[in-house]
């Protein structure tokens, strides 16, 4: 969980940055602050010829002159500081835009590697838009926050107490006078900013709900189409429009009010401030160029001010940000059992065991019943049953996806809670019914980034039956597949998982009607083809279709989350009709 407390800590982290940063901060302040002084010093001391310290310092440097030689001068000099000021504000900025952007990084790589290690359930209840959303504009809200903040908040506070300074020292009353009503204006401001932070509240619920929406949307496009559905679907995605402008409307015009009207009460009181100048040069010795450079000062306050309140602003947006960043930190995790012992490694055949086995999804009933059976090592195990009877969920346990709520699973003999659910799923692959592919090459959908030599990844294709297929495609291998392998049949995506499953030489092979969408005679090439290859394993075949059973040497009858029956499959066929 990342608290404001723990991010400046980060920013402490970056201690040299930041003391690099901070000094050059001040030495920008300090190059800004007496700037407005001296042009209307120039009024006193030139035009109403009142020689006094400016005119003094001029002349003890470059020697008398012409009022036009101290315009020049004192414009010089004006413009130098001005340019030193920009050109600190510029290094110290790209110093503190660093600082954030490392820190943004950092809690992006965060919430990535805790979602990596999110449990499956927890997985399946996010929206990949809710997320992406998260990730994005949170983190982006965050990052302007941070760099806004650390980069203004010092330099906005130094000038202040600059300026109040060098005011106080030009004529204490007026000062005390602008520098008491300054804090009214502020405080005016951040009432506006928490009303305004409501709103942005709500904006924010409509864009992710939009978004989320709008992913699902064009991601199931084709189906929506097939159904007939577009009107309904798109006239959703209309509605959401409709609201999220409405609160956008809502958020962004009285965001703006909230922005003018703390101006205007600023706008006020610079007026109100200007007046007072005036009458104090009335009334008292106040010159009339130290009255000008007052007013230079009430402008040189308005930025820090505005920055000020807009830090304000910033940090409640920000806030909330933080907010739903930390509820992606409270998705539990999956069990992290260690990696004890490694019974794949120990033997080439591996049998299963489970013992008790009760599985449900969330708080819903429980879907595997009291699950107590062995598949045999090196032998195929087919496991049959209705739809819904938890065929699916079974071989998502045992290649550690989900973990059993109830009961233990051993592999040759060793607990899953000894090996480690790294270890399982490297050894045990699941291939399933609908196999979506990464919008890449069909090589890298094959390796998934691993090194393969080519005759290895041939013969994975042969085998899977799709090798003549990927042969007559324009760029062969180094095909891209489109968007979840679009370019391609199901039965050819099909293939194409059983190619990668081949590839990655598990010791379990779990394949969940992964041949139901290949025709029946390429069907039975592949099983010929990988008659070897399974038989060197533990296999276990989820099918509907008799025909992909024949092969099995066992056949496991699931009914309502508990194994009823087990036998060979000419028993099945000769109870076909019975069962
Ligand atoms: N992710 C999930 N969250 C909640 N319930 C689920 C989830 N996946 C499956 N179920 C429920 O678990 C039960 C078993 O589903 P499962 O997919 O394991 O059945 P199956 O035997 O493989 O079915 P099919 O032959 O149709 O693929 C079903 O009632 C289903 O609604």
């Amino acid at each position: 969980m990342y608290s404001w407390q723990r991010i400046f800590k980060s920013v402490l982290a970056h201690k040299k940055l930041f003391i690099i940063a901070q000094i050059l901060a001040l030495l920008a302040v300090l190059a800004s602050v007496p700037t407005p002084l001296l042009m209307p010093l120039l009024v006193d001391e030139v035009l109403l010829h009142k020689p006094g310290k400016l005119l003094a310092f001029i002349q003890e440097l470059f020697g008398s002159g012409s009022p036009l030689f101290y315009t020049l001068i004192v414009l010089a000099m004006t413009l130098l500081l001005r340019g030193i000021y920009i050109g600190l504000g510029i290094l110290q900025s790209k110093i503190f835009h660093t600082i954030s952007k490392n820190i943004t990084a950092q809690i992006r790589q965060d919430v990535l590697a805790h979602l990596q290690k999110v449990s499956m359930s927890e997985y399946e209840m996010l929206g990949s838009g809710k997320v992406a959303s998260r990730l994005v504009s949170d983190i982006n809200t965050i990052d302007l926050f941070l760099s806004s903040s650390i980069s203004k908040l010092l330099v906005s506070v130094l000038t202040l107490a600059g300026v109040s300074i060098v005011l106080l020292l030009i004529h204490w009353q007026l000062a005390l006078f602008i520098l008491i009503l300054n804090p009214f204006v502020v405080f005016f401001s951040s009432r506006l900013a928490k009303k305004v932070s409501k709103l942005k509240k709500e904006e924010n619920r409509a864009i992710e709900i939009f978004q989320n929406s709008l992913v699902e949307t064009l991601e199931l496009f084709e189906q929506i189409r097939a159904a007939n559905k577009e009107e309904y679907f798109f006239g959703r995605l209309m509605q959401l429009i409709k609201d999220l402008k409405n609160r956008s409307i809502a958020f962004s015009y009285k965001n703006d009010a909230g922005v003018r009207l703390s101006f205007l009460v600023f706008l006020s009181g610079f007026e109100l401030f200007r007046a007072a100048g005036i009458i104090t040069v009335a009334y008292s010795d106040l010159s009339i160029g130290l009255m000008m450079a007052i007013f230079g000062y009430l402008w040189v306050m308005m930025t820090p001010i505005q920055d000020i309140i807009n830090i304000q602003y910033a940090k409640r947006s920000a806030d909330m940000a933080l907010q739903r960043i930390n509820k992606l930190f409270t998705l539990q995790k999956e069990p992290e059992f260690p990696a004890l012992k490694n019974p794949f490694a120990m033997s080439e055949k591996v049998s299963i065991t489970l013992e008790h086995v009760w599985f449900n999804y969330g708080e819903k009933k429980p879907v595997l019943k009291d699950i107590t059976t062995t598949i045999a090592a090196g032998k195929i195990t087919a496991l049959v049953g209705a739809s819904g009877s938890g065929k699916t969920t079974l071989s998502r346990l045992l290649v550690g996806l989900y973990v059993p709520t109830k009961g233990d699973i051993f592999y040759n003999g060793v607990s899953m809670q000894e090996i480690g659910l790294k270890t399982i799923r490297q050894n045990v692959a699941l291939v399933l019914q609908t196999p979506i592919l990464f919008n890449d090459t069909v090589r890298f959908n094959l390796t998934l980034g691993k090194e393969y030599p080519e005759d290895k990844i041939k013969e994975a294709l042969q085998m899977a039956q799709i090798y003549k297929v990927i042969e007559m495609l324009p760029q062969g291998l180094d095909t891209v597949v489109g968007k979840g392998g679009a370019r391609l049949s199901g039965g050819e995506r099909q293939r194409i998982a059983i190619a990668r499953m081949i590839l990655q030489d598990p010791k379990v092979v779990i394949l969940d009607e992964s041949t139901s969408a290949i025709d029946m005679e390429t069907e039975k090439l592949l099983f010929c083809a990988l008659k070897d290859f399974l038989r060197k394993r533990t296999t276990i075949l989820i099918a509907h279709r008799p025909s992909t059973i024949e092969e099995a040497d066992i056949l496991l009858f699931l009914k309502d989350g508990q194994i009823v029956k087990k036998s060979r499959f000419e028993e099945y066929k000769r109870n076909f009709c019975i069962l």
